[in-house]
């Protein structure tokens, strides 16, 4: 069978601002029905690379394919309006002098009993039907933003380009409206790229994640492979807090308080750092000394010194001194657990959720 034709494709997109490289070869695919985020920190080149597939900024190199049609290249633009994307973006406005139903069935074309229909039925899908004629000044911020949503679906754009759409929603809201949003685009079929600095939005939307720093895309994949197979220690201190173990390399071979870890192929001398994530570490007691005793997948257990703990939502935070080398390292434990400063504990990590990468 043939690869499927992605419905959206970026080859090799560049950009630069005053002799800035912003958008730096950046190449991603997006399938029909799927949803890949951009994630990344603030000014890493995200909006520029959304704002250059909507066509209102132009790469200096790269071609853009929609549905395996190029649409731009440094030759050819077809122009914004004729690319069948949508946009929703967080500063999303609705027309205020218009009705509910005026705002969604403002881009449709076709007969009024058409417009009318599609209206009630993403009005529907979004539950705001009941509030159709309703004015936008008369509607919350998240009501405003499923009749964006609705309006923004409408004329069924084959591609969905959305820049934080959330971010102006509170906590709880938006885990509503974000799940809603993404059931609507799935059954729609639309192609949707995301732009968001949230890894937690990014693992809850995306079927997949371009991992971007300083224009790059540093790491693309399933949202479990980014974070379970970083690229590289920024990409792991992305998603979460992070303990970085150093250690040089004898013989493919690194000592560590917690025993000795592989590094093969890295040449005798190089320094590398251990990533391991908080919750990844386990903690035993001291019982008088004698420890845990150690399983192969836990490896040697550590002895540590608790510096400080505290409570901090469904979790415990556990701040050690490790004896090996007075090096801190932290824990996380599930619902609460506070041990006294001072408190002997043994500290084990698991190694298949560590990553060793050389020093930088
Ligand atoms: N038209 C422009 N002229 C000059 N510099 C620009 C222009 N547009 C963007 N930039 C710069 O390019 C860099 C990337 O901006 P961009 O908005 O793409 O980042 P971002 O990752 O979306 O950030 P944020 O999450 O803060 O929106 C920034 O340093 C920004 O100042």
């Amino acid at each position: 069978m043939p690869d499927p034709v992605p419905r959206l494709k970026l080859e090799h997109i560049t950009r630069s601002f005053a002799g800035r490289t912003v958008v730096d070869d950046v190449s991603l695919e997006v399938m029909p029905g799927e949803v890949t985020c951009l994630l990344g920190p603030s000014g890493c080149g995200k909006s520029t690379t959304l704002r250059i597939v909507a066509g209102v900024e132009m790469q200096d190199s790269g071609c853009i394919w929609v549905d395996g049609e190029l649409i731009c290249d440094t030759v050819l633009r077809v122009p914004p309006e004729r690319r069948s994307i949508g946009l929703m973006f967080q500063d999303f406005a609705l027309f205020p002098h218009l009705s509910v139903a005026e705002n969604v069935a403002f881009g449709l074309t076709g007969s009024k009993a058409d417009k009318r229909a599609r209206v009630e039925e993403l009005l529907d899908r979004v539950d705001m039907l009941r509030l159709i004629d309703a004015f936008p000044h008369e509607l919350s911020g998240g009501e405003q933003q499923r009749v964006a949503l609705a309006r923004a679906i409408a004329p069924r754009p084959s591609i969905m380009l959305m820049d934080e759409p959330f971010s102006g929603l509170d906590n709880r809201l938006r885990d509503g409206i974000r799940d809603e949003t993404l059931s609507v685009l799935k059954e729609e079929g639309t192609a949707v790229l995301l732009v968001t600095h949230e890894p937690e939005e990014a693992m809850r939307m995306a079927d997949r994640i371009a991992l971007m720093r300083n224009g790059h895309i540093v790491q693309q994949g399933a949202p479990y492979n980014v974070f379970n197979a970083p690229a590289d220690k920024e990409a792991a201190a992305f998603f979460s807090d992070i303990n970085v173990i150093e250690g040089t390399v004898r013989g493919a071979l690194t000592e560590t308080a917690f025993g000795q870890f592989l590094a093969p192929g890295v040449p005798d001398g190089t320094e590398v750092e251990i990533v391991i994530r908080p919750q990844h570490l386990r903690i035993d007691f001291d019982r008088n000394g004698r420890g845990p005793n150690p399983t192969p997948s836990d490896g040697t257990p550590a002895r540590a010194v608790v510096e400080r703990s505290r409570f901090i939502g469904k979790e415990s935070l556990v701040e050690f001194r490790l004896d090996y080398d007075g090096s801190r390292i932290s824990a996380t434990v599930p619902n609460v657990f506070l041990p006294k400063p001072g408190t002997v504990l043994w500290l084990m990590i698991r190694r298949d959720r560590c990553f060793v990468f050389p020093r930088t």
